[in-house]
């Protein structure tokens, strides 16, 4: 088995040393991870800058890219192989709902996703890494029982999972859920610099608004660790024929 383990808090966060460290004995697992913190790069790809990619003394390979740039620079030459699993995480901070498409850490998942390979996107709901061990132990579980026989037939699969920062006897079961909804996000802080220009501070994601039984916010407030199969069609399927009426001249296209 071979795992290619990538996250975007960069090579030296607490979070992926303790992913590798649960799950090394699991397979051949190979580290190239972001050299600084990438929060919130999503999918983003570095197409007018050259990459470089260095080795730490343990071992892990960290690249001056996004987290998407890891997973493409290590799928595309960097590892001269196809891995099994990609692995993502475990992050600092919560990765449900509306998160997942701001997330590198489900960017790094979902770039080995979109190249055919199974990938699972690992968060902790709360920053600072409290329980960040027990976090790891409940991802080998999960990373332990896939790699058996565990995995659904439909492969490629995308798995985003969030776990509560909680010592591990106190975590609830995994809970198989979909996708909560965030409110709107904060409002921007602007602050002015010592030239008089006024700087503006992206504010904090919204909470919940659909958080209800069902959804990944639901179960992690439980204590559950949330697992979400996610897909990448943005397609509305829903909407395609109230389109192909209400453009003029439109017809739907054959197969939509
Ligand atoms: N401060 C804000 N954070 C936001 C907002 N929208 C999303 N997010 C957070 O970004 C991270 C991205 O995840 P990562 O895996 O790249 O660390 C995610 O946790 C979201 O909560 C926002 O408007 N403001």
């Amino acid at each position: 088995m071979k795992i290619l383990l990538s996250n975007d808090d960069g090579y030296q966060a607490p979070g992926i040393i303790a992913l590798y460290e649960a799950i090394k004995d699991l397979g051949d697992v190979e580290v190239v991870a972001p050299e600084h913190n990438n929060s919130a790069k999503s999918n983003a790809l570095t197409l007018y800058a050259p990459l470089s990619v260095r080795q730490a003394n343990n071992g892990f390979r960290y690249v001056n890219g996004t987290p998407a740039d890891c997973v493409h620079v290590a799928l595309t030459g960097l590892l001269g192989y196809r891995p099994d699993l990609v692995v993502s995480g475990i992050n600092n901070g919560a990765n449900m709902g509306d998160d997942t498409i701001y997330s590198g850490t489900v960017g790094a998942a979902m770039e080995g996703y979109l190249f055919g390979i199974p990938a699972i996107a690992f968060s902790q709901t709360q920053k600072g890494w409290a329980h960040i061990e027990s976090a790891a132990r409940k991802a080998r579980e999960l990373v332990q029982h896939l790699v058996g026989a565990g995995a659904p037939e439909s492969s490629p699969w995308l798995l985003n999972v969030n776990i509560p920062n909680l010592a591990y006897e106190e975590l609830k079961p995994f809970q198989v859920c979909r996708l909560g909804r965030r409110h709107a996000a904060e409002k921007v802080i602007s602050q002015t610099s010592p030239h008089g220009e006024t700087m503006y501070w992206i504010g904090g994601a919204g909470p919940a608004k659909d958080g209800a039984e069902g959804t990944d916010f639901h179960a992690t407030a439980q204590g559950h660790v949330s697992i979400t199969p996610l897909k990448v069609d943005l397609t509305d399927h829903e909407a395609l024929r109230a389109w192909g009426r209400s453009v003029p001249g439109a017809r739907e296209a054959a197969g939509a």
